[in-house]
């Protein structure tokens, strides 16, 4: 039996606990003994540039390969062992967008509804409430090929919270669109975690998405470089922005990797 992690004296477990985890594309180390939780109800930023790890991090947490080195656990589940209660709690947005362009946000979300063994009355409520909470209500009869980029983002949101998941997994969830749309997609899932108590780790590497208040876990080539609330971050690297403290651990790595 594995050690559960806990955040508090009554024992209950992490929304998200990263323990000890590694992972190898052939000889190539994507991620070198990972570890942090992420608090229910609270707003976890993972950051790192290009090829730190994040989107790895992301397929293990969905179990698309499986964990060989380490334990990854969704709220006291073991995403290898109990991968059906792991991921019932967690809801995804990925990188790469994945509506089907040729069906209506409706059908789009239905789809998912099935998939997760929602009935069709149940769905139909649920996909007018999500549509609600994204403000995409009106489009819910468009085709998702005639959406822009940060409507599209909106209705993957509203179907990875169809189950009404305690978790959320957000990769580069604002990439490629602008300001205004950045800015409205991220207010909308700040303001669920304070409202619904969601809890949400999200990937980027835009350093204008973080918070003092934030939790941050940084990666660098794979591994955590720092992590905590973001003030404390900045305040121990001896900086005065979390700019230039992110700056600084990258510039760390490459003087690191230099012969
Ligand atoms: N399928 C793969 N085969 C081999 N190497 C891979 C594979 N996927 C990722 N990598 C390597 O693993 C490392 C981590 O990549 P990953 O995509 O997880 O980083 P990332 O932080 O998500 O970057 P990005 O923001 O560019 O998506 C990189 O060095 C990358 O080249």
């Amino acid at each position: 039996m594995q050690h559960v992690r806990t955040i508090d004296r009554e024992g209950k477990p992490a929304a998200l606990d990263v323990a000890g985890v590694s992972h190898f594309y052939g000889h190539k180390q994507a991620l070198k003994d990972v570890s942090f939780i992420v608090r229910p109800a609270s707003f976890t930023v993972l950051l790192g540039l290009n090829g730190a790890g994040k989107t790895t991090l992301f397929s293990l947490t969905n179990h698309l390969y499986d964990t060989r080195h380490g334990a990854i656990r969704i709220f006291g589940h073991d995403i290898n062992r109990d991968s059906g209660e792991a991921l019932r709690r967690m809801g995804v947005v990925f990188q790469a967008r994945t509506l089907d362009l040729d069906l209506s946000v409706r059908q789009n979300l239905a789809y998912h509804a099935c998939l997760h063994g929602i009935g069709a009355r149940e769905a139909t409520a649920r996909i007018s409430a999500v549509l609600e909470t994204v403000e995409m209500s009106e489009r819910i009869n468009d085709k998702a090929r005639s959406l822009s980029g940060g409507q599209m983002r909106r209705v993957e949101i509203a179907r990875a919270l169809l189950h009404s998941p305690p978790l959320m997994l957000l990769d580069e969830a604002t990439v490629g669109l602008d300001i205004r749309s950045r800015a409205g997609i991220m207010a909308t899932i700040r303001n669920l975690v304070t409202t619904r108590g969601l809890a949400v780790l999200w990937a980027t590497h835009l350093i204008d998405e973080v918070d003092e208040d934030d939790d941050a876990v940084i990666l660098r080539q794979g591994e955590v470089v720092a992590q905590g609330r973001v003030r404390d971050i900045v305040q121990a690297s001896d900086c005065s922005s979390i700019g230039e403290a992110f700056t600084r651990l990258n510039r760390t790595a490459a003087a690191e990797a230099m012969p």
